[in-house]
């Protein structure tokens, strides 16, 4: 204990440790001093900053959990995620992540018809769908002055999309109540619930109850999944039948599916035990990482909104240049479905400059990794000092990266979608092509590295180009729709004729600071509290609408 507890790690940048207690006391008490809930990454980002910003430092987690590496700089980051001599498919992902383990490589290569951005484009038409059901509850509450959680409300309308795109079902989470797949998102939702932020650092032993509550949860999920896949399958199988007997060239064959579960039933007959359980396992990783994330990624949208007029201005300027003057929805949609509606996601330049900047302050997730013991896996920082890390996890910590004032300056935490506006736009992909990175590398002001929300490399996230074209569909949708209205914490901070006052950076000021809580992923406190107002818009509209 005692090697592993001092000398093991002792050449990391580190606070000092306890012998029992390794650095969980010191991470207890950073936590104390934040608002209740804080996720980690801002008791990290604290620690990192009065460590004096080291790029990598050592959070001895045991004996709740392995010791942790923090990633703090790009350049760390950039050599753990990138294909070296050692791993041919990068740092292989951390114990305590379960996303896609087995064979990866396979199933990668299996899944990426379902994520190419022209197949993605066909699914237009399916975002813009759910994006009406999504207006119809905003249209409501507009109507009634209600505030509502608009994260549930994001969280629900990405749901459906990704039910779509992985399952080609229709889970009608934004109607909950009115279907029988209601059941499965209810179960879902009080799945997920149970993974709160004080949970997540300990291991499972520590709260049986929980974990047991988890379990039975979790197995009712497996088996209504399990149901949907069986019908899938016999769907399937009816459908190839049918190809087989048209097999005569006459031309009506239907177009290949491609929603992630087609994918996996292709070429089996037979739905035996092993293949029913690894589909269900990929769809619940595919379900689970479509939509929690995106989901955040809008919530955080709006938000911004709320308090930056100049940028809620300049995407509807940008809007209305490109989409026309008629902001009304079906407008939109028009225009998105008309020949040649796809490139206009692509020339949305200020709006993709938002989503980016959105998901650089407020990233969602990050990547966890670990080189198994004894390996020898080292990185060297830009000082050239060499750190072994294998045996620890290793949390590239992209809030601390994506703010990191070496590369951003001034203004790294701060909003400022036009620093993204030198880049193409279609370089929101995190270096999956090198190629293409090279090519682009004369556009950027910032390295490649320094923005990673959905991590880089090989292992990188497969869902980022669908998560980027929902985000902009939907805010070419509402954007010149509703004025949105935080309530609750981030509230404006209105001066005595009840207007809001701009902060010397563009910004109205707000009576308090919004933060994110890890629940799984990192979320806004409090599912951002808000009221939407249409009246300035479309008065009459709305009343049409509903
Ligand atoms: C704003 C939205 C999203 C963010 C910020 C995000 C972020 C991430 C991150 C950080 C990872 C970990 C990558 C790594 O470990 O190196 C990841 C993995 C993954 N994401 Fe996403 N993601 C988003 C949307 C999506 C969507 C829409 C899908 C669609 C299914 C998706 C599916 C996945 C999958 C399957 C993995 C595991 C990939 C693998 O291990 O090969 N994500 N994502």
């Amino acid at each position: 204990t005692w090697h592993r507890r001092f000398k093991q790690f002792a050449n990391f940048p580190q606070f000092k440790t306890s012998f029992i207690w390794g650095h969980l006391k010191t991470i207890h008490e950073y936590t104390l001093k934040g608002p209740p809930g804080i996720h980690h990454d801002h008791v990290f980002a604290a620690m990192a900053k009065d460590a004096g910003n080291p790029p990598l430092m050592l959070l001895d987690l045991r004996p709740a959990t392995y010791p942790m590496v923090l990633v703090n700089s790009h350049d760390i980051a950039e050599q753990i995620t990138r294909v070296s001599s050692m791993f041919a498919w990068s740092t292989p992902k951390s114990p305590t992540m379960g996303a896609l383990k087995e064979e990866w490589k396979q199933l990668r290569k299996r899944f990426n018809p379902g994520f190419a951005p022209q197949h993605l484009m066909t699914l237009l038409p399916c975002i813009l769908d759910k994006t009406d059901i999504f207006m119809e509850h905003l249209d409501r509450y507009a109507l009634s002055g209600d505030e509502f959680p608009m994260l549930r409300n994001t969280i629900n309308l990405t749901f459906d999309i990704i039910g779509a795109v992985t399952m080609d079902v229709e889970f009608d989470a934004q109607r909950a109540e009115s279907s029988g797949q209601g059941e499965f998102i209810k179960l879902y939702d009080q799945l997920l619930n149970k993974y709160g932020v004080e949970y997540s650092r300990f291991r499972r032993w520590m709260s049986p109850m929980r974990e047991w509550r988890r379990h039975t949860l979790s197995e009712r999920i497996d088996r209504l999944l399990e149901a949907m896949i069986r019908t899938k399958h016999a769907e399937h199988n009816n459908h190839q039948t049918a190809i087989n007997g048209n097999g005569n060239g006459n031309g009506h064959t239907k177009r290949k599916p491609r929603d992630v579960l087609s994918l996996s039933l292709q070429g089996s007959d037979t739905l035996s035990p092993a293949l029913l359980t690894e589909t269900r396992d990929q769809i619940k990783s595919f379900l689970f990482a479509g939509h929690d994330t995106t989901g955040i990624l809008l919530a955080w949208i709006f938000y911004e909104f709320s308090r930056s007029p100049r940028v809620l201005q300049a995407v509807r300027d940008e809007l209305d240049e490109l989409f026309g003057p008629d902001a009304d929805p079906a407008a939109v949609r028009a225009r998105l479905l008309a020949p040649g509606g796809e490139e206009l996601i692509n020339r949305m330049r200020y709006a993709t400059a938002v989503v980016k900047e959105v998901l650089r302050v407020y990233p969602p997730a990050g990547t966890a990794r670990m080189a198994p013991p004894g390996s020898g896996f080292t990185v060297r920082t830009q000082d050239g000092q060499s750190y072994c890390l294998d045996g620890a996890i290793i949390y590239n910590c992209a809030t601390i990266i994506q703010r990191d004032r070496t590369v951003f300056g001034d203004t790294a935490d701060d909003f400022v979608p036009e620093r993204w506006l030198g880049d193409r736009v279609e370089i929101m992909s995190a270096g999956a092509d090198e190629e293409s990175e090279k090519r682009d590398e004369a556009g950027r002001k910032y390295p490649p590295g320094a923005w990673r929300p959905f991590e880089r490399g090989p292992r990188n996230c497969i869902g980022q180009d669908l998560a980027t074209i929902e985000a902009r569909v939907i805010v070419a949708a509402v954007a010149r729709r509703y004025d949105f209205v935080k309530v609750g914490l981030g509230e404006l901070d209105l001066d005595e004729k009840g207007k809001p006052v701009l902060n010397d950076k563009g910004q109205y000021r707000t009576k308090s600071e919004m933060y994110n809580t890890a629940q799984v992923t990192a979320k806004p406190v409090d599912a951002m509290r808000m009221k939407v107002d249409t009246s300035h818009v479309y008065p009459h509209t709305i009343i049409s609408r509903i």
